[in-house]
């Protein structure tokens, strides 16, 4: 477990991020060939049921002696063992599948892409960056230095902790100052009840907001569907997926009209293209999403996120640019907007020892 100092507070609903605990798991077959696997959630256990803690105790208390029994080459197999005896648990699966499939794509010298869905269909991947500062101006400033930069020209603000009117002032002026050459969407993390989600969504509507992204409970589908009946802006689902059961679920109510696809909580990579799946058989629109990972988790997610067909909305994989510290040996590249997909064995990327010893939770 590493403890990562950010580049300043990120201001959500339900918590703000001073740093970010990422779980690291690593793997060596009897072969000698090593994987690599990331297992990150976000604000303790604010965000969602599993914390950095509990990762780790699933990994090393309940999963790793199952791995003993398994010829970890046979990647399916393996997770389906772990299926039949660990519950729930989607992101410390995600962490140990990353880390089997990084492990046989190294082996037969191939991206993990090529393994999970028959190759990618693009080598780069647009992504978005969350304003997330707390403050109106610094959101602004922020926002036009990174499209200077050309690194980001999608903003996804992060709201629900204020009162809604005062919530969405603060977006409508950053759309204002932003105009034409971004596109703004607004992320509730689940923090309205259905009334405030109608007003709230006609509101950012009229603001020219692109997107709204789980405005309330995930668990509610009933009120997804009648706000995606009600209004013109699309609402993304996000804590309402955890797993392709659940995308299927909400796309049978028509509860969204696009998906936040994280590999993490859908349970892995191979889940995750199974809740793609369900969306593009649904016509549900895609965005490829994040849990704030490291390089680690962001390289498995553009892996997937690069084999998809359609990724209509672009990706928010700016994990490692939140982070003030690499763990990469080579960091992700980022450039015209867009995340590099790593092209080597695995998910062609390598971890920087100093650093895992610099962060290393003791
Ligand atoms: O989508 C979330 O809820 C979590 C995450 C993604 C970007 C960000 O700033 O927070
Ligand atoms: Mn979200």
């Amino acid at each position: 477990m590493l403890d990562l100092p950010t580049i300043r507070p990120h201001v959500l609903s339900m918590a703000t991020m001073y740093q970010q605990s990422i779980v690291l798991f690593r793997l060596r077959s009897d072969d000698g060939v090593e994987g690599i696997g990331e297992g990150t959630t976000i604000g303790g256990m604010s965000y969602g049921p599993e914390s950095p803690e509990s990762i780790r105790l699933a990994i090393e208390t309940y999963i790793v002696p199952l791995l003993r029994l398994c010829d970890l080459s046979r990647v399916a197999e393996t997770m389906l063992l772990i299926e039949k005896h660990v519950v729930g648990n989607t992101i410390a699966k995600c962490a140990v599948e990353t880390a089997l499939l990084d492990a046989a794509g190294k082996r037969i010298g191939l991206p993990v892409s090529d393994l999970i869905s028959g190759g990618r269909v693009r080598s780069t991947l647009p992504v978005a960056w969350t304003l997330a500062s707390g403050d109106t101006k610094l959101d602004i400033a922020e926002a036009e230095a990174m499209l200077e930069a050309r690194r980001h020209r999608i903003f996804k603000l992060k709201i629900g902790k204020r009162d809604f009117r005062e919530d969405i002032a603060h977006v409508a002026s950053i759309k204002k100052a932003l105009g034409a050459q971004a596109s703004v969407r607004v992320d509730v993390n689940q923090a309205w009840d259905e009334t405030t989600a109608d007003q709230g969504m006609a509101m950012l509507a009229d603001a020219g907001v692109d997107l709204v992204e789980q405005p309330v409970a995930g668990h509610d589908h009933a009120v997804m569907s009648r706000l995606s009946a009600r209004h013109r802006i699309p609402l993304m689902a996000d804590e309402a997926l955890h797993g392709p059961a659940s995308a299927f679920a909400v796309a049978a109510t028509a509860g969204a009209r696009v998906f936040a696809l994280k590999i993490a909580q859908s349970g892995g990579l191979r889940a995750g293209r199974d809740v793609a799946g369900v969306a593009m058989a649904a016509g549900i629109g895609l965005y490829g999403g994040t849990m704030l990972e490291a390089g680690v988790g962001t390289a498995a997610s553009a892996q997937l996120f690069a084999t998809l067909p359609s990724l209509a909305w672009g990706t928010e994989l700016f994990g490692p640019l939140l982070l003030s510290e690499e763990i990469l040996e080579e960091p992700l590249v980022y450039r015209d907007f867009e995340l590099i997909v790593p092209n080597g064995p695995g998910l062609g990327v390598s971890l920087d020892e100093r650093q895992l010893d610099r962060f290393r939770r003791v």
